[in-house]
């Protein structure tokens, strides 16, 4: 359902060309739990951006969704972000002065046809919160509420970038589960950037990025279960 074939993202600074991605083919199936890995500056960002269409590549074809992005005009590219893509990023991104449902509900609001917030809110744990503020919230309640929000709008594909970078272990370990179900009981395909090999542990399949280039791409026929890791 995600498709890359020869994509290049280049970017000028100066004299010098960037390099940031350079996959010569890539096919992401429906439903599939994916860890991104790779160091710094190897393009983990670059191929989410470029698979959400928050960026395009200099060459190349991105097809997702049964569109090629690269076709797409600015109001196509903005209505696919916002119909099929939920993003979560490290530090939640939440608005202060709003309580979680409402926050929720931000999520739901951009399109017609958006899921039941307190259904959300039982989804991920909170129903009790949901007249908090994201400071009355400790990190993990709050990036569940993100994770609602992402999902309220019903998405096809989420986008995780860190989603456990600035979390403990435990409350780590709740978003991580509510990110596999979500995968695998209501099939949404879920991609996470991470410095954190265990995530690759349970995932179906592990990326390995080193230079904008896909060094390896591993499937893993006997993920370890959230117990184990
Ligand atoms: N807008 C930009 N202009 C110039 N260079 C850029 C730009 N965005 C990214 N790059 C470069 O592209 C390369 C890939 O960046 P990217 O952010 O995708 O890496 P990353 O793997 O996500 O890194 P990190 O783990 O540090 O977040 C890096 O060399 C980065 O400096």
């Amino acid at each position: 359902m995600i498709s890359l074939k020869n994509v290049k993202v280049q970017y000028q600074v100066g004299e010098v060309t960037i390099q940031a991605l350079n996959v010569n083919e890539l096919t992401i199936r429906q439903g599939e739990f994916i860890t991104i890995l790779g160091p710094s500056g190897s393009g983990k960002t670059t191929l989410l951006n470029i698979i959400g269409g928050l960026d395009t590549p200099t060459s190349g074809s991105v097809n997702s969704c049964d569109m090629e992005l690269v076709d797409l005009n600015d109001k196509k590219l903005t209505d696919y972000r916002k119909e099929k893509i939920g993003f979560v990023f490290q530090f939640f991104n939440l608005i202060p002065t709003l309580t979680a449902y409402e926050n929720i509900k931000m999520g739901a609001e951009i399109v017609k046809k958006p899921r039941d917030i307190h259904g959300l809110l039982e989804i991920v744990g909170l129903s009790d919160r949901k007249e908090h503020f994201p400071a009355q919230l400790s990190g993990g309640q709050q990036q569940r509420v993100s994770i609602a929000r992402a999902v309220a709008k019903n998405p096809s594909i989420l986008l995780c970038d860190e989603p456990t970078g600035a979390l403990d272990t435990k409350s780590g370990k709740q978003v991580l589960e509510l990110l596999y179900m979500l995968a695998k009981k209501e099939k949404k395909t879920v991609i996470i950037v991470t410095h954190d090999e265990e995530i690759s542990e349970i995932s179906d399949r592990t990326i390995f990025l080193r230079d904008g280039e896909i060094v390896e791409d591993k499937i893993n026929i006997t993920p370890k279960s959230l117990a184990e890791v």
